[in-house]
């Protein structure tokens, strides 16, 4: 039995950090594991100019300290200006562009309400080699919440991959089989992350003996048979799946309410999680192609140096921890852990 495993330090791409009292709270949960992340977008107002990130940027790296690289993203809106994308991607302060769905998810009103509104700037991200970062969900209140993410694919992506060929694209936080196939079949230039909660919960958690809001989270979890498509897809050693957590903090508050946010805290122990996974499948050799390999190549970024030595060892989740003036319950509050962060 494998008891200590060696890897390249992960990165995370795709994260949450919020601003302010509530990014200096959770940013060192990430630095702690991660020496870089991508930098999701949906702040209030959301990130739309270079001016913007590059400010943020700033605030994530003093909340952070050194050791710690934020990615930037812009955050795409009907009305975005592709020279706007490019500049900022010339001057080294966005790596990729998010697309939300508008209305999809946490902060999205400011969305894309038709994808034919960015064409340009999806063929300007093409040419300059920009990565196209997908919530892959339709909005459309007919589709059943369980099935936004499988009518997407056919809906959206499939035209968007069928008119922008050479667009890289990453199909953020995927809960279904038919998102690990769809990206499995699809050319070079399709990859998708993976989550902690959609490797560990099935849609059960949302109703383990009452209401959970602790589980919820969007895409919502799904099925068994999805949940275990996904870990396959994880632990396959494809290089067209990789780590982004999908920390998405909101206080507890916010959560336990008559309408609850949608996000799950995981940043705490993130590779933790991810590790216990990947033991359970017996697929402890793929999980640094998975966490420190995958999502560098994918992006053309250079791969961590440092190395990081994970033990098994049972690590105690806080029910939990303080933050901006509250609390965040962070993901496996209460459970115990097989793995821990020796450094
Ligand atoms: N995943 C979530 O449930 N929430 C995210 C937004 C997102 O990634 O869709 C958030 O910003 O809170
Ligand atoms: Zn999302
Ligand atoms: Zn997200």
């Amino acid at each position: 039995m494998t008891d200590r495993l060696t890897i390249r330090r992960p990165d995370d791409w795709h994260l949450h950090l919020r601003d302010g009292a509530m990014l200096d709270a959770v940013a060192p949960y990430s630095a702690r594991q991660f020496a870089r992340a991508i930098i999701m977008p949906n702040l209030v107002p959301p990130v739309t100019t270079v001016a913007a990130a590059s400010g943020y940027r700033d605030r994530i790296r003093a909340a952070a300290g050194t050791g710690f690289e934020p990615l930037m993203t812009c955050y795409l809106t009907d009305s975005i200006d592709p020279d706007e994308l490019e500049r900022g991607h010339r001057e080294g302060v966005w790596v990729a562009a998010k697309l939300y769905p508008a209305g999809a998810t946490t902060n999205s009103h400011s969305g894309v309400t038709d994808v034919a509104h960015i064409h340009r700037a999806l063929e300007r991200m093409e040419k300059i080699g920009m990565v196209l970062c997908v919530h892959g969900e339709v909005t459309d209140p007919a589709i059943d919440i369980f099935d936004r993410e499988a009518v997407f694919l056919e809906r959206v992506l499939a035209p968007v991959l069928h008119d922008f060929p050479g667009l890289r694209i990453v199909l953020e936080h995927i809960t279904t089989a038919d998102s690990a196939d769809f990206v499995r079949e699809a050319g070079p230039n399709l990859a998708a992350t993976i989550t902690p909660q959609h490797l560990h919960l099935n849609r059960n958690a949302l109703f383990d003996g009452g209401l959970r809001p602790h589980a919820y989270c969007l895409p919502v979890v799904k099925r068994e048979k999805h949940r275990l498509a996904v870990r396959a897809a994880a632990v396959s050693g494809s290089p067209k799946f990789f780590l982004g957590t999908d920390s998405a903090p909101h206080l507890k508050e916010a959560k336990e309410s008559g309408c609850g946010c949608a996000g799950i805290f995981n940043a705490p122990f993130a590779l933790e999680s991810y590790l216990t996974v990947f033991d359970e499948e017996a697929a402890l050799d793929r999980f640094e192609g998975f966490a420190s390999e995958h999502g560098p190549r994918f992006y053309g970024l250079a791969l961590n140096e440092e190395r990081v030595t994970l033990e098994r060892a049972d690590v105690e989740v806080p029910g939990q921890v303080a933050a901006a003036g509250s609390a965040l319950v962070p993901f496996h509050a209460g459970q115990i852990l097989g793995w821990r962060l020796a450094g």
